[in-house]
């Protein structure tokens, strides 16, 4: 698959990353760890602002503590991708790979690939569910150090929006300044894929053995089993 672009804008989940590491590791940790969070910290401005959501979301507006952490741990059983549940997830994930409890997960084909498209001159983008931080603290603490050097620009649900919304796609053009047409999505989940591509992207699914959406319909989409199957047209860096 061969694409002329200017920027390479990336899903982690299943597409970076293994979806199996995000549940079997990364889930397990923050909610060991809600409880704690709501009890001692719920007056932290950004823990109260998402609490405050998950009861509005929840449609529970007066939810104890108790229970807004059982309503995260169902969002959590769900795989719900909610805002604020990303958000306290990814407090306590940037905390946990900053004191070494936590390592993050990149399929073996894609350090190598980004880098060589970043020294070529592909500008680098994420754009995921996980909040900021959470994709921050990821890229901070990869198996191979720290890869926040490659990336110009981190994109979630709060600051772009619904991962399944054109719009969200619009906002994230008009923010890093490259022309839709000039930007590639790359992701494992079909509707994601769709939805770059109404905001005027290129988009190429990414089909990795054992990943959940890997045998999902794909429509018109180019696909990719491994980073390494994507080439871009080199561009220069200076
Ligand atoms: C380091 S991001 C944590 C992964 C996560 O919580 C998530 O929901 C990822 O979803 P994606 O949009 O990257 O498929
Ligand atoms: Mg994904």
């Amino acid at each position: 698959m061969h694409a002329d672009v200017d920027a390479v804008v990336l899903d982690i989940e299943g597409t970076t990353s293994a979806t199996g590491f995000v549940v079997d590791v990364l889930y397990p940790y923050a909610r060991a760890r809600f409880g704690a969070l709501l009890a001692a910290r719920g007056a932290e401005p950004e823990v109260a602002r998402a609490v405050a959501q998950v009861r509005a979301e929840a449609g529970e507006p007066d939810a104890d503590a108790a229970r807004v952490e059982e309503v995260l741990g169902r969002w959590v059983d769900e795989d719900r991708k909610a805002t604020p549940l990303k958000t306290l997830q990814g407090i306590l994930w940037a905390e946990g790979f900053a004191r070494g409890d936590l390592v993050s997960h990149f399929y073996p084909d894609v350090i190598e690939v980004l880098r060589r498209w970043h020294a070529d001159g592909v500008r680098l983008y994420v754009y995921s569910s996980g909040s900021v931080a959470a994709q921050r603290a990821w890229f901070a603490h990869s198996p191979e150090g720290d890869l926040l050097g490659l990336v110009s620009g981190l994109y979630d649900t709060e600051n772009a929006g619904p991962k399944q919304e054109a719009d969200s796609y619009r906002t994230i053009a008009s923010s890093t300044g490259v022309a839709p047409e000039r930007l590639l999505f790359l992701s494992d989940r079909p509707g994601e894929l769709d939805a770059a591509r109404a905001a005027g992207w290129r988009a190429v699914g990414v089909r990795r053995a054992g990943e959940p959406y890997a045998d999902a319909d794909f429509g018109g989409h180019p696909r990719a089993a491994a980073f390494s199957q994507i080439s871009l047209a080199a561009r220069s860096s200076s």
